[in-house]
């Protein structure tokens, strides 16, 4: 325990906290002040009624301030042991001085506790204040007091070094007034490699355990550099102008990320990169600019070298401290010469502006301070704006745990409505705002290892600007660990798990029916669409709980789904494949039908078609034929209504009109009067009859006689048999030995139509019977001409039309259909492409159609 060598004061007293005084920036009536050196016991709190509470509510760990004049009350801080595994963790170095132990800086090591004596204000109206100093109780996670280099690396970034190596990310920030260290600790002493700070010796660790790990992971190292200076943004790996203007999920966008081979290496790279930065700024001295150094840190799996397993990184920031002494901010003090740029500004002018009112123009003097745009207070000014920015965001950041906390208990209780409107709260968190916040937006993300390494320059010229550093450690320190509470195995790299783990999982999980390929054949759209939105779903219960703060954070994860997404499209296409298959084998089955029914005479093109249509489209022609016979049973109702009303008007000894519909074999005698019921083959006969073609009523003709025989395609096996569509037999009339010559001879030379015509005249044919005929070759011309089809050449028997007799043509032997079956597997590979095509296609709509494309998507 701190003693005071007052000894007036032994325990700190507590104080109203609304007393507590709060100077975020140094404002140039501040200045004043400062010059008389009267300081008010500035401490660094919350600064509106909610950051206090929020301050209050926090373990007793952080050393929330408890009063006027303290930053804490010593007997609530808990030892580091205590410390949530997660939290930012705040390590105080004191740089060596003769002061420390003086009656103003006091270190207990034991305790970890730093305690300032705090001088009263003595214009103070409370008489009180005026007698007693007040002191300030810092308690740190460690404390670190004429500390060797490799302690403090050892006590601030081994621990840091090893978890990024497993893939939790971490961050070492370095705060403190001016030459307090904060270079010495994070690069150490150029030129003196004894003295080598904590980055070049985090550095030397990673290839330890890379040469250490190297059976199981390859690890790959890169060094990026930037310097951040008043919301501009410079590479110093590459030494450019500030070109840098946003920050993305991997840090600044357009930073140089160099690979490090080896230890050398990226030591060289350090020193480069500091040695620039010194010449840059030589010019200006006054120039205060915050360094970081991002180390990338990517874990190959050594036997898939496409494989990742994962990506983490430590951020090494050093952040410039403010001016604290007047003189420092004097143009002199940058020793470059006098200029109105480097000093305090001239008088701001004066800016006459006119405005209107209802009663008149009136004349307005209105101030407009330009600000400081250069020099050392435009300097310190912006960086006090930029440790202000972060402080805000650590507040804001603590405050967004209080609410979501505060919604789950709402949730709990079942207020649910309530608790949705969380979602106003989780949007993010003004880092935009401020480059430097950007830039260290991972250390809000909630996974990262935190390290605030607080020096102090234990010398009364610099009591605010340590004061300062403590406010920002403080705040830091607000800051949520991990929301779940307590896992050291963070995330940032899926959950620890490696990419194929995790893919397995996710295919085991949803889809075990898919990893047996067999079950493929069998998936139905329906079920695909299932499976799919299974994923969807899988994979947004395991965004909501792995805790997004970054989309860098979840491209892993995005990468297993677009994996999982690939393989089920391609089931999904497999499926749609088969579909397309069957439709093309229809449509070859409809072309083949075509071609029987070119081979039997019917050159119609209106009945082909239908043909056609019946075969691709079942359900349209059993509609059309209910709609043919629908009209036809009007029809026949309406002409047997004809009828009755002509039977009544005419004398009853006139003989009835029997309509001779057909003569010879098989034909009927159609009667128009329907009572008969000459029968449904007979109306369909007729319904069915081709215009033009010679039928049943062209009595006298060329005496062609249509018969019907049954459909000449087989359906394919699992398809229901097509509507079994007649198909007219076309049976030569006796002709004479001349006419059979001319029929021979147009076969043989004569042009297709008039082949077709002759080749119907001599020949009937019932039916290919084959399974899958396809588009026929006229080949005869001698006697008995033939008709060349897949399974085979079908005999044309020209004699059959000279005596009128039949012989149907069987060609629907097993060997046959196999031949034909043979015959469409390869026309069908020929056309595989196209069928790729369609079923890509098909595969697409149904995707975009079954699959409500959930928003995150849009991520990738
Ligand atoms: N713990 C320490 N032990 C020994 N020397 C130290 C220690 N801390 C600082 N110093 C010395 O103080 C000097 C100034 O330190 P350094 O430049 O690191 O301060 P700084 O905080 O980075 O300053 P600035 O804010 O100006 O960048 C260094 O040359 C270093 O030798």
């Amino acid at each position: 325990m701190a003693t005071s060598t007052d000894g007036n004061a032994p325990n700190p007293p507590s104080v109203e906290r609304d007393s507590i005084a709060q100077p975020p920036v140094l404002a140039p009536d501040n200045l004043e002040r400062e010059g008389s050196r009267q300081l008010n016991p500035v401490v660094p709190v919350a600064q509106n009624p909610s950051q206090t509470e929020s301050a209050n509510n926090e373990p007793p760990t952080t050393g929330t301030p408890a009063g006027e004049g303290t930053l804490a009350d010593t007997g609530a801080a808990g030892p580091p042991s205590q410390q949530k595994s997660g939290k930012p963790q705040v390590i105080v170095r004191i740089r060596p001085s003769p002061n420390v132990g003086n009656n103003l800086f006091e270190v207990d090591v034991e305790t970890k506790t730093i305690q300032i004596r705090v001088d009263r204000d003595h214009k103070s109206q409370d008489p009180k204040s005026r007698l007693h100093p007040s002191f300030i109780y810092f308690p740190a996670d460690n404390v670190l007091e004429n500390s060797s280099q490799d302690d403090t690396f050892n006590v601030v970034a081994s621990e840091i070094v090893e978890k990024a190596m497993q893939g939790t990310p971490g961050m070492i920030v370095a705060v403190g007034p001016e030459v307090s260290g904060k270079t010495f600790s994070l690069f150490g002493l150029s030129g003196r490699y004894r003295n080598r700070g904590i980055i070049a010796r985090s550095l030397e660790k990673l290839f330890e355990i890379k040469d250490r790990k190297k059976e199981e992971t390859d690890f790959k190292f890169g060094i990026g550099i930037i310097e951040v200076r008043r919301e501009k943004i410079r590479d110093l790996l590459t030494l450019g102008p500030y070109e840098i203007n946003d920050v993305g999920d991997r840090g600044p966008k357009g930073m140089y990320i160099e690979e490090v081979d080896c230890l050398e290496h990226g030591l060289g790279l350090l020193l480069r990169a500091l040695i620039g930065q010194k010449l840059i700024h030589q010019e200006a001295a006054f120039e205060r600019f915050h360094t970081i150094v991002y180390m990338d840190i990517v874990a190959i799996s050594p036997t898939a070298p496409d494989l990742i397993q994962f990506y983490s990184r430590i951020t090494f920031a050093e952040i410039a401290s403010a001016p604290d002494q007047k003189s420092d901010l004097e143009p002199s003090f940058s020793g470059t010469p006098m200029s109105t740029d480097n000093c305090a500004p001239p008088p701001p002018p004066k800016i006459e502006t006119k405005f209107k009112t209802k009663q008149g123009i009136f004349p307005s003097r209105r101030c407009c301070n330009p600000g400081y745009t250069s020099g050392p207070l435009a300097e310190s000014i912006a960086v006090r704006r930029d440790i202000f920015a972060l402080e805000q965001i650590f507040l804001k950041a603590n405050e967004m745990q209080k609410i979501k906390k505060y919604f789950a208990k709402l949730e709990e209780l079942g207020l649910a409505m309530i608790a949705s409107e969380k979602r106003r709260y989780t949007t993010g968190h003004n880092v935009r705002q401020n480059k430097l916040a950007h830039c260290l937006k991972d250390i809000l993300d909630g996974v990262t290892e935190i390290r605030i390494l607080l020096h102090v320059r234990p010398d009364k010229a610099y009591l605010r600007s340590s004061l300062e550093a403590m406010r920002f450690a403080e705040r830091a320190r607000l800051v949520p660990a991990n929301l779940d509470g307590g896992s050291t195995k963070r995330v940032g790299t899926g959950l620890g798990r490696t990419e194929d783990q995790i893919l397995h999982e996710v295919i085991t999980n949803i889809a075990p029916d898919l990893m047996n390929s067999s079950n493929v054949e069998n998936l139905t759209n329906e079920k695909m669409k299932g499976i799919q939105e299974q994923a969807v779903r899988y994979f947004e219960n395991n965004i909501d709980s792995m805790k997004i703060c970054s989309k860098e954070k979840v491209k892993l994860m995005f990468e297993n789904f677009r994996v999982l997404w690939n393989f089920l499209w391609e089931l999904e296409l497999n499926v749609s494949l088969r579909k397309a298959q069957e439709d093309m084998k229809l449509a070859l089955a409809a072309q083949a039908s075509s071609a029987a029914w070119t081979v039997a005479g019917d050159d119609d093109d209106g009945l082909r078609n239908q043909s056609n249509a019946n075969l691709v489209n079942k359900k349209s022609t059993m509609r059309r034929m209910k709609k043919e016979k629908a009209k036809k049973k009007k029809d026949k109702k309406r002409e047997s209504m004809e009828f009755k009303v002509a039977e009544e008007k005419r004398p009853s000894t006139q003989p009835n009109v029997e309509g001779q519909a057909s003569s010879g074999e098989g034909g009927e005698a159609r009667k128009l009067s329907g009572s008969g019921g000459s029968g449904k083959g007979e109306e369909k006969k007729r319904s069915l009859q081709p215009p033009g073609v010679p039928g049943q009523e062209q009595e006298g003709g060329d005496g062609i006689q249509v018969t019907f025989s049954a459909t000449n395609v087989v359906p394919f096996e699992g398809e229901p048999p097509p509507p079994t569509e007649p198909i007219p037999q076309v049976v030569a009339p006796p002709s004479t030995p001349g006419e059979e010559q001319k029929r021979e001879s147009s076969v043989l030379g004569a042009p297709r139509s008039q082949a077709i015509l002759v080749e119907r005249q001599a020949s009937t044919v019932k039916g290919i019977g084959g399974s899958l005929p396809v588009t026929p070759v006229i080949q005869g011309g001698e006697e008995g001409g033939a008709v060349a089809t897949p399974s085979g050449v079908l005999p044309t028997d020209s004699s059959v039309g000279g005596e009128g007799a039949q012989e149907e043509v069987k060609v629907s032997s097993e060997e046959e259909r196999a031949a034909l079956a043979a015959k469409l597997e390869q026309q069908i590979s020929s056309n595989f492409e196209e069928m790729k095509k369609i079923a890509r296609r098909q595969a697409f709509h149904l995707l975009r159609a079954g699959v409500k494309r959930p928003q995150w998507m849009s991520l990738f």
